[in-house]
């Protein structure tokens, strides 16, 4: 890691996917340079439309305004993969208690002939509010779009085929999670907090940047680092799998939601996390061995299982 960066790096993602080669080189390179250092990029001029974040988080408010039981009626099971999570369920790997949150995942929508009918659960839909499905399935579609560009710009930096990453997510078990983090009841756990420090599981994860501040990162001096930016902006962050494929030569930051310390208002945030596909394989770049593969190579499937049991939504 070469020179000290003191705050998370700003991209436009304009300039690789439209720019000429300089333009492009520079963003692979800052690319690179944010996610080794912070394991975290802002992104703006992503091409996601302000109209299409507004109209999420309006649906996302009147969702989880609904009352808990009708809520309730959408969960599916014990993984939580599709549908509704309710408050005090997930919790981080290594923490005690339960974050302060509840969330409803959008996964990949497929035609039931699709061979890969036999590999996702469907979605699940709520009767209410109207527009859910039709907003929700574009915003997955929308940052899945800016996800793939970003997962393209990641390869040259590895020394892989463009393709490399793009080629593994496709048909990829990725997720839209909406989340709510309502006021936080008198009565919570102390020690509990809106989302325990964490690392995401998957290889990126596209953030719809909240409706207010919480979010920290972990730096690699061990002080916590406030990620705040324009709403209208996305925030990237590199997860376990990604770690995994580059032998931590991009590390999974951990991160967290800290209580409000202000004013106690329900924040409401929207990450999308990148998967590959279940039969992909995570193993050791060729350029990021070093001094040896830390991790032997293991399905994208069978380390999602082995995490989810570890977080309380699976097992
Ligand atoms: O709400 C946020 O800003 C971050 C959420 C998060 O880190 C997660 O759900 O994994
Ligand atoms: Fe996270």
């Amino acid at each position: 890691m070469a020179r000290k960066l003191t705050r998370v790096p700003e991209l436009s993602l304009r300039t690789f996917t439209r720019g000429g080669p300089d333009e492009r080189r520079a963003f692979i390179d800052a690319l690179m340079e944010g996610f080794q250092y912070f394991g975290f990029i802002i992104l703006k001029d992503h091409g996601i439309g302000r109209d299409l974040l507004q109209r999420a988080y309006g649906l996302a408010e009147a969702f989880f305004a609904l009352p808990e039981a009708e809520k309730l009626r959408y969960m599916t099971g014990p993984d939580g993969q599709r549908g509704y999570t309710p408050f005090g369920r997930e919790h981080a790997k290594d923490s005690r208690v339960a974050d302060l949150k509840e969330f409803w995942h959008v996964g990949r929508e497929f035609a039931p002939d699709s061979p890969l009918a036999k590999i996702y659960p469907p979605n699940v839909w709520p009767e209410r509010p109207a527009g859910f499905r039709e907003t929700f399935l574009a915003l997955y579609g929308a940052l899945e779009e800016a996800g793939f560009a970003m997962l393209e710009a990641l390869a040259p930096s590895l020394g892989v085929p463009d393709d490399y990453f793009r080629r593994m997510a496709t048909d990829g078990n990725s997720i839209l999670r909406i989340l709510h983090y309502p006021p936080v009841p008198p009565d919570a756990d102390p020690a509990a907090l809106r989302a325990a420090p964490h690392e995401d599981i998957n290889l990126i994860t596209i953030l719809v940047a909240a409706n207010g501040a919480g979010l920290e990162l972990l730096d690699r001096d061990g002080n916590w680092l406030p990620v705040d930016t324009d709403p209208d902006n996305l925030i990237v962050d590199a997860g376990d799998m990604l770690a995994r494929a580059t032998n931590d030569v991009i590390p999974a930051t951990t991160h967290r939601v800290v209580n409000p310390k202000g004013l106690n208002a329900s924040r409401y945030s929207m990450p999308f996390f990148m998967h590959p596909h279940s039969g992909a394989v995570l193993e050791c770049i060729e350029s990021c061995r070093g001094a040896g593969a830390k991790y032997p190579p293991i399905t994208a499937d069978a380390f999602l299982k082995q995490r989810l049991k570890e977080i309380g939504l699976a097992g």
